[in-house]
């Protein structure tokens, strides 16, 4: 069959049955010189190979795409990483961001709540409310959502080592707002693994941790099936000065790790993978990125479909989250960062993601001020509106440069996911230190490129000016710590302690033994035990994980 014929039949099926469900956009896509711009695509000539690497969206492999129509039928989420302070604060800044037209919502946390610690703990002092929204009960969560309707709004949730915790908080409120489990929406990161090996947020071993996970996933699959279960993240791996092929190359491996331990808890492949998201970095080297998300596609429904057997289509999709590349923001000529952001806006859309963040130009010197991430939701609204990148599907599909590109990130990723392999997996290879080796020997190689000048930073290393010190910053004051310790003394007095004694205790119980956890820190959650609390209960019980430094 030739491509032209397979098209038809693509269309005919595939695309017709989805679009009685699922309209697009408009009926014609029309350019501005009225040429009209087709779904997606196709050489009109034998191109070898064209089935096996690339095929059509929303078919395997789904080089092109994981939707058969993509963004003529939805743009990706407009989904700002936002929260400071307290729940007060967070939640207006999420109103605001719907309001400015944002389509999810994405909450950080401070580190205290990410690392397991109450506002009040001494490990806790001088960095609550900094980095995120400081979370240390259900209390906290219900004035983070208040207002907030969770049946409509998908939500996601970067927290790794406590994200049973946030996801328990997360059901306990929605239901308060009589919203059952079944029908909430979104995405909580809990990847450790590359906290391990890039980020730092963990808190328990390994094993410990991934057992965490399997009951994750085991609990959503029959009581939150909507939820995004991991976001497998390779964002924070390129943060640190991965390559691009590293960054693709060791998120992948994560996610066979997380595949493989999910078998061994006894899950059956089809019953999770179809809830495992992904997040990946935009960075500035427009080509090069748009092959990598095509490659990062590609390789997982191989791994999905040969490795494991996945047989549902879904399960063979690698859907994922994108944010630009805050390592390239320059405290430099801030508004710079503007022009970058765009140029890895459109990486990203071209690469066809399903959900975005986008940076703000004063990211590199404080968190951003309500005026500045509001023109970097801008940049994706224009992107979407406007350049007409989103009417045809996989637009860079064909270019010479695009699929050499694509097949070279691929074939160097399967080369490092061998070689994980050889060394025992992802788990057993972060032990060894052996990412972490070559995330830094790149960031080295990066560094001192920038300062022989044979990598030209605008603004940075060329095309310098004086300029007097940035102004009109965001601060977050130590009255919020003050404040959190307050709310949270407030709510120790108030709640049942006894009810919260005898969930601690029920969780201390389980956590010893095999039982699936998640509904032990649900009812824990739901009597106000407090994050620090919970999270105390597994440190006592899993202890905590030691770095592996590597020289
Ligand atoms: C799967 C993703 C990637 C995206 O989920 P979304 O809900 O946004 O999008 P989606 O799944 O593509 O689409 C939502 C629904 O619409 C459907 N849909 C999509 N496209 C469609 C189309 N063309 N026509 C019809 N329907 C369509 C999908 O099938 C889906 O329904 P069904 O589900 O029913 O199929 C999720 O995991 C996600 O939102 N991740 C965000 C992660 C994030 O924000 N992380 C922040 C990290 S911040 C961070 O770490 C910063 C640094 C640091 O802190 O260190």
């Amino acid at each position: 069959m030739s491509i032209a014929e397979k098209k038809k039949q693509w269309t005919d099926t595939k695309v017709a049955k989805f679009l009685t469900r699922s309209p697009e956009r408009y009926e014609k896509f029309l350019t501005t010189s009225n040429l009209e711009i087709e779904r997606v695509f196709t050489p009109d000539f034998d191109y070898p190979g064209y089935d096996e690497k690339l095929g059509f969206p929303g078919s395997y492999p789904y080089t092109r795409g994981v939707q058969p129509t993509m963004y003529r039928g939805r743009f990706w989420t407009m989904r700002q990483y936002a929260g400071f302070g307290n729940a007060k604060e967070s939640n207006e800044r999420y109103k605001y961001l719907l309001g400015a037209g944002q389509t999810g919502l994405s909450i950080a946390f401070d580190l205290p709540t990410q690392m397991g610690y109450d506002s009040d703990a001494a490990m806790s002092q001088g960095e609550v409310g900094k980095v995120g929204v400081a979370i240390d009960s259900l209390a906290d969560v219900e004035v983070l959502f208040d207002g907030i309707p969770l049946d409509k709004v998908s939500t996601s949730m970067t927290v790794n080592s406590t994200a049973a915790i946030l996801l328990c908080m997360y059901i306990a409120v929605a239901e308060k707002q009589g919203v059952s489990a079944d029908k909430i929406s979104g995405t909580i990161q809990n990847d450790i693994l590359k906290e391990y090996m890039a980020r730092g947020t963990y808190i328990y071993p390994p094993k410990e941790s991934m057992r965490l996970i399997t009951d994750i996933f085991a609990y959503c699959k029959d009581n939150v099936p909507k939820w995004n279960t991991i976001s497998i993240s390779g964002y924070h791996i390129r943060e640190a000065g991965s390559s691009a092929v590293q960054e693709v190359a060791f998120t992948l491996a994560d996610g066979i790790a997380y595949v493989d331990a999910a078998i061994k808890a006894g899950l059956d492949v089809d019953d999770f993978a179809p809830r495992l998201a992904f997040f990946f970095n935009a960075h500035n080297n427009l080509l090069e990125e748009v092959a990598k998300f095509r490659a990062a596609r590609r390789i997982w429904a191989k791994i999905m479909k040969e490795r494991f057997g996945a047989k549902l289509e879904k399960s063979q999709m690698l859907r994922f989250h994108t944010q630009t590349a805050g390592c390239t923001l320059t405290a430099q000529q801030p508004d710079n960062n503007i022009m970058r952001v765009t140029i890895q806006t459109l990486a990203a859309v071209l690469g066809g993601t399903q959900s975005l963040h986008t940076n703000s130009r004063d990211e590199a010197l404080a968190l951003p001020t309500e005026d500045s991430v509001r023109i970097a939701l801008r940049t994706q609204q224009v992107v979407a509106y406007e350049s007409g990148v989103a009417d045809s599907i996989d637009p860079l599909a064909g270019s010479f440069f695009v699929e050499s590109l694509t097949d070279q990130i691929e074939k160097a990723a399967w080369e490092y996911i061998e070689k994980i392999d050889k060394l025992g997996g992802a788990v057993e290879a972060i032990s060894n230190g052996f990412q972490q080796k070559e995330i830094q020997d790149s960031a080295y190689a990066y560094q001192k490129a920038i300062e022989k000048n044979e990598l030209i930073i605008v603004g940075v290393n060329k095309f310098t000016i004086s300029e007097p010190p940035p102004t009109g910053l965001l601060k977050v004051t130590g009255e919020v710590e003050t404040n959190q310790k307050k709310a949270l003394a407030e709510v120790k007095a108030k709640r049942d302690g006894a009810a919260v004694k005898a969930a601690l205790a029920k969780l201390e119980v389980a956590a010893k033994g095999t039982d699936n956890l998640i509904p032990l820190i649900l009812e824990a959650v739901k009597v106000y035990a407090t994050l620090g609390e919970i999270a105390d209960v597994f440190r006592g019980v899993f202890g905590k994980h030691q770095e592996t430094v590597v020289l």
